[in-house]
């Protein structure tokens, strides 16, 4: 059994100093909302801006934005866009018009629940707006918060979830799961962040993800800019790396997680975790608790995206598959709790997660 090692004060005055918080994806910005479009990194880093809710939907179905948190940020901002359309069109009757919008957002995508998460707490805000308020600065400060609040959950968690590895530790990580993915700094790159700026890890592995790419594209991006190093692998080569006993911990994010501690994460994590399980490697979920789902009692509720056959089928926008070929593309899959050492989140570390220990962590607030 391992605890938490708190941090010293050298070590959070690094993490200060070393600003491993530069990157942003989501950034309201002279009142439009922009998306660093991460369908063109590495080699591009280009700004889309919007100023309509159902363009921020189709952002996040077309994944410009993605990663469970930023697709949550990113949809809080589109309510604000949304109101002010609404408002601009509809006068006296806009908060029924905003509902329309709300629901393309809430349809872009269906597993991570970050996203409907935030449109519910957008909704509370639009229900509690007081008549002399001005409704869209009370949203705006609605959505800066969620962004900010999103931050600094990375950072605790950066520091729980360092506190568990031991020093001269190596680390393999899957998909991406850093500040492209949420408001800044990441969750499981997060706390590889605070891990690698405390001595605590020393070498970081990254598979690539098929077939999306967020490791070789998006992961080693960071890292490479953080001037950390990276050594990229093939999903089918973790097997391998695990057996010969070279890393210790494998630290992933989470999409979904239910009441029973099971994790919905982009597909492949589920295979990760059985091989760790196998090896002796330990098995890390980080994530904020905007990613609980305590509605749902068990992982096999979890809404699966299946995304488009040639998202497989080509690379690079060229087909790489036999003609004929069809493909089978689910976007996330389940581990179960049982698989899981430690789930990191900003309330606290749950170590060995079950159902009473999630209502422990959770309580009654979600
Ligand atoms: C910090 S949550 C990141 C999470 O989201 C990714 O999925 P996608 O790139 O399809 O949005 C992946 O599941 C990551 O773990």
């Amino acid at each position: 059994m391992y605890a938490p090692q708190p941090f010293g004060c050298r070590e959070r005055l690094l993490m200060t100093l070393l600003d491993h918080d530069r990157i942003r994806a989501v950034v309201w910005r002279d009142g439009s909302l922009e998306l660093l479009d991460q369908r063109r990194l590495p080699q591009c880093e280009a700004f889309l801006r919007f100023n309509e809710a159902p363009a921020v939907a189709q952002a996040i179905r077309n994944m410009v934005v993605r990663g469970a948190p930023a697709i949550g940020i990113a949809a809080a901002y589109g309510v604000v866009l949304a109101a002010r359309h609404a408002f601009a069109t509809h006068g006296d009757d806009w908060q029924a018009a905003v509902r329309g919008d709300l629901q393309c957002l809430a349809a872009a995508r269906p597993t991570a629940v970050n996203l409907f998460w935030a449109l519910a707490r957008m909704q509370r805000c639009l229900d509690a707006l007081a008549p002399n308020v001005d409704p869209l600065l009370a949203l705006l400060a609605e959505a800066d918060a969620i962004l900010a609040e999103d931050i600094a959950a990375n950072r605790r968690m950066g520091e729980l979830g360092a506190g568990l590895i031991d020093a001269g530790s190596a680390v393999l990580t899957h998909c991406n799961t850093g500040s492209l993915a949420t408001g800044g700094f990441g969750t499981a790159l997060g706390v590889i962040r605070a891990g690698w700026t405390a001595g605590r890890i020393e070498a970081v592995f990254a598979d690539e993800t098929r077939p999306w790419l967020q490791g070789a594209r998006l992961t080693a991006w960071e890292l490479t800019q953080d001037d950390i190093p990276v050594t990229l692998l093939a999903e089918g080569a973790a097997a391998h790396l695990l057996r010969q006993g070279r890393v210790r911990w494998v630290i992933v994010g989470a999409d979904r997680i239910t009441a029973d501690g099971s994790v919905a994460n982009k597909i492949g994590t589920y295979g990760l975790a059985i091989l760790a399980r196998y090896h002796g490697v330990k098995f890390m979920v980080v994530a904020p608790s905007s990613t609980v789902d305590m509605a749902l009692a068990s992982g096999d509720e979890i809404p699966i995206e299946q995304r488009a056959a040639d998202e497989l089928l080509s690379v690079g926008g060229a087909r790489v598959a036999a003609d004929g070929a069809g493909a089978w593309n689910p976007s996330f899959d389940v581990t179960p709790a049982a698989l899981i050492d430690a789930l990191v989140t900003e309330r606290g570390v749950v170590l060995q997660p079950d159902r009473a220990k999630m209502q422990a962590l959770m309580g009654d607030g979600v």
